[in-house]
């Protein structure tokens, strides 16, 4: 059995995942489609509703044997913190659409959470990460189905819970591996006594796992597809009827009548799997391998719920059984995990509270120091009284790794050019003891009010939001130790938590997106000081998987700008970056960048390249690429004769004539807050030019 298989995210059946499309695992889909009347545009194409088959029967057999086995939070401290609860409430759903019900009246509890990674259409960027919700969101309890389904009334649509069993760990561990049906043990549960010995044990094993996963990583990108099937138990029944894969016509006319009956159409994505594992052995006389390929790739759309295009892009990331994985990983949510915020606080002491307030909760790995993966909660994780103080953030597990990958150390200049709504900031802020400065940008003015609010929540000192369009910079500023660029992206890797995405993104979206992302890492690039005694590091992150958006923008920028290199993430695992990809050849050193996947990782898909920025040399005047470099300029946004002046550290200092005036705002100020005293206007008041904010993300897409 692929050993991937074993470590997926805990779907009510991933126990039964070594199988690697079972009849199970699709009739789960099925059943969530059913009771899910989200229909998006193309699952309009799918069939009507069916009876449930009897794959759908066994599996909420199975899904009522493992709630039975469910057992209720162990510590006495638990219990007390629980006093008002009724037994059966807990930890509902952890989705980004968190279903409460009380009293008959369904509520949201999370808008999103405080990371909100996803910005990549643009379009939806003011309404979408606005985390004030969270903030205010009232305290209500979750209400604990005793349904065998697990079903929670979800906005006034009925849907199935995705989350009925305790999650599996973020990261493959070596527990997952091994891990059975009993996914809830007793002693998984966390007590202060044992938090430190459990960390340094799945730390082990994930250590060694994701060693493991690179390692077959290698042999299945490189594998013939023949060979990766044939050690799998795909279904190979003998006694099946003989599977026919359809002509051109035959799918025409299917089309006609509204797509495959959802049976049929179950049976043949794993044919065509099965088929594809050894072509030769198994494919009807005829028919090329690009035909079962095409199906292949309809039917997934179909299934799923993604236009063709889409499912194309992505199909082809994988080996064909590991991209049915990664489609199926995309239907489950990703674990719910906070970041300490060790400005206020110790994971220790904040795992003992939230423990005491009935949260089942552990350290997420070595990998961090401050994360915590909450398992159940009988309180809402994000309207607890220290959720409010701030002493924690609730924050994707993947946003953890481009801040980790950064390494902003204390009293250093560093720039986050897409901050909003802050959660690598106020972690950067975290990790630089609050000391130094942080220039927090992000060009949609509307969310940098939910950056700002996090800011103070945190407690961050060092921050200074503004609102630029990232493509302004070194213009406006420049000089940064390091640079955080967290690219606004298509979310191809946070699917699970905006299915819009499936159906909302075209050909010419991507190759906008990727232009800015093009535009925006010269910025950046350009904005480093390369003589910091400290830095001189860059990361570009996205929450998207696709190479257009990762590998083509980062290999862009080592051709457009010979002063830098690829380094180290320093992150101890993800899979390499692609040096190759469908007849494009990335730079070598590309594969020192990290993809993450939700199939793999149990984390939203993510990308992460760090940058070493050195001095520039004179450029060859005759250099093609000349024509292509932005405008020199320092940093007070004059023009540079050369990049050495563009870059030199003296450009940034202060002039004093044209400081004057913010000066002696700043004294009026001082002494109209200490003293009360209205100083008069020293030649009227000063306004402060206005920042140049992109008209809106989608417009600047649009451009
Ligand atoms: C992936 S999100 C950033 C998430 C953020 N880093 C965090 O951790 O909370 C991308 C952000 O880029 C911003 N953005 C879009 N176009 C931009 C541009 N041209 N310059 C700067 N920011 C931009 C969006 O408003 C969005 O907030």
């Amino acid at each position: 059995m692929g050993r991937r298989a074993k470590n997926k995210q805990g779907a009510p059946d991933a126990h039964e995942l070594d199988t690697l499309i079972s009849t199970k695992k699709l009739g789960k889909r099925k059943a969530n489609d059913e009771e899910n009347d989200d229909a998006s545009a193309s699952r309009s194409e799918r069939p009507a509703k069916k009876s449930k088959d009897s794959s759908v029967k066994k599996l909420k057999e199975k899904k009522g044997t493992k709630k039975a086995e469910k057992k209720p939070l162990k510590s006495s401290k638990t219990k007390k913190g629980k006093k008002n609860d009724d037994s059966d409430e807990g930890w509902e759903d952890v989705e980004d659409d968190f279903g409460l019900k009380k009293g008959g009246k369904n509520t949201t509890l999370f808008a999103d959470s405080d990371e909100d990674a996803f910005a990549g259409d643009l379009d939806d960027l003011d309404d979408e990460f606005d985390d004030d919700e969270i903030i205010r969101g009232p305290a209500e309890e979750l209400i604990f189905s005793d349904d065998e389904e697990e079903e929670v009334v979800l906005k006034g649509k009925t849907k199935k819970s995705k989350q009925a069993d305790r999650p599996k760990k973020i990261i493959p561990t070596g527990s997952d591996a091994s891990s059975s049906d009993e996914d809830s043990d007793d002693d998984e549960h966390i007590t202060m006594d044992n938090m430190e010995a459990k960390s340094r044990a799945l730390d082990a094993a994930a250590a060694a796992e994701a060693e493991a996963d690179a390692a077959e990583m290698g042999e299945a990108v490189e594998g013939d597809l023949d060979e990766e099937f044939d050690g799998m138990d795909v279904d190979e029944d003998e006694d099946a009827e003989e599977f026919h894969l359809p002509t051109a016509e035959e799918r025409e006319a299917e089309k006609a009548v509204g797509g495959p009956e959802l049976h049929a159409l179950q049976r043949r994505l794993r044919e065509v799997v099965r088929v594809l594992g050894n072509f030769k052995k198994r494919a009807e006389a005829g028919r090329s391998r690009s035909e079962y390929i095409e199906t292949l790739i309809a039917d997934i759309g179909n299934y799923y719920g993604y236009n063709e295009y889409l499912t194309e892009k992505l199909f082809y990331l994988f080996p064909v059984a590991e991209a049915i994985e990664f489609f199926e990983a995309n239907e489950v949510a990703r674990p719910v995990t906070i970041r300490t915020n060790t400005l206020r606080t110790r994971r220790r002491e904040l795992a003992q509270i939230l423990v005491n307030r009935g949260v089942n909760l552990e350290p997420i790995g070595k990998w961090t120091k401050e994360g915590l993966q909450v398992f159940e909660s009988s309180v809402p994780i994000g309207a607890t009284p220290e959720y409010l103080a701030g002493h924690y953030m609730l924050q994707a597990a993947s946003s953890f790794l481009p801040v980790i990958a950064l390494g902003p150390q204390p009293n250093e200049r560093v720039l986050d050019m897409a901050s909003a709504p802050g959660g690598k900031t106020t972690h950067m802020a975290a990790l630089m003891q609050n000391t130094g400065v942080i220039f927090a940008n992000d060009a949609n003015k509307a969310r940098t009010k939910s950056l700002t609010a996090n800011v103070h929540r945190l407690g961050c000192k060092n921050v200074v939001v503004c609102s630029y369009d990232g493509r302004e910079f070194p213009k406006v500023m420049g000089g940064f130790d390091r640079i955080l660029l967290d690219a606004p992206c298509s979310g191809t890797g946070v699917i699970s938590k905006d299915s819009s995405v499936k159906v909302n993104k075209s050909d010419r979206d991507f190759t906008l997106l990727s232009h800015l992302q093009k535009q925006l890492i010269l910025c950046a690039i350009d904005s480093i000081n390369p003589d910091s005694k400290t830095g001189g590091y860059f990361v570009y992150s996205t929450c998207s998987v696709t190479v257009e958006e990762n590998e083509g923008v980062v290999d862009y920028a080592l051709k457009k700008r010979p002063n830098v290199k690829l380094v180290e993430t320093g992150l101890s695992f993800g899979r390499e970056g692609f040096t190759q990809y469908r007849g494009k050849t990335f730079h070598p050193s590309v594969h020192m960048t990290r993809r993450f996947y939700p199939h793999v990782h149990n984390m939203d898909g993510f990308f992460v390249a760090k940058f070493k920025v050195e001095r520039r040399k004179k450029q060859n005047k005759d250099d093609d690429d000349e024509k292509d470099l932005p405008v020199l300029t320092n940093a007070k946004g004059e023009l540079a004769e050369t990049e050495e002046e563009a870059a030199a550290p003296e450009s940034l200092g202060f002039d004093d004539e044209e400081d004057k005036k913010y000066i002696e705002d700043g004294k009026r100020w001082r002494m109209r807050n200490k003293k009360g005293i209205r100083p008069p206007p020293a030649g009227g008041i000063t306004h402060h030019k206005k920042a140049p904010v992109a008209e809106s993300a989608e417009a600047t897409v649009e451009a």
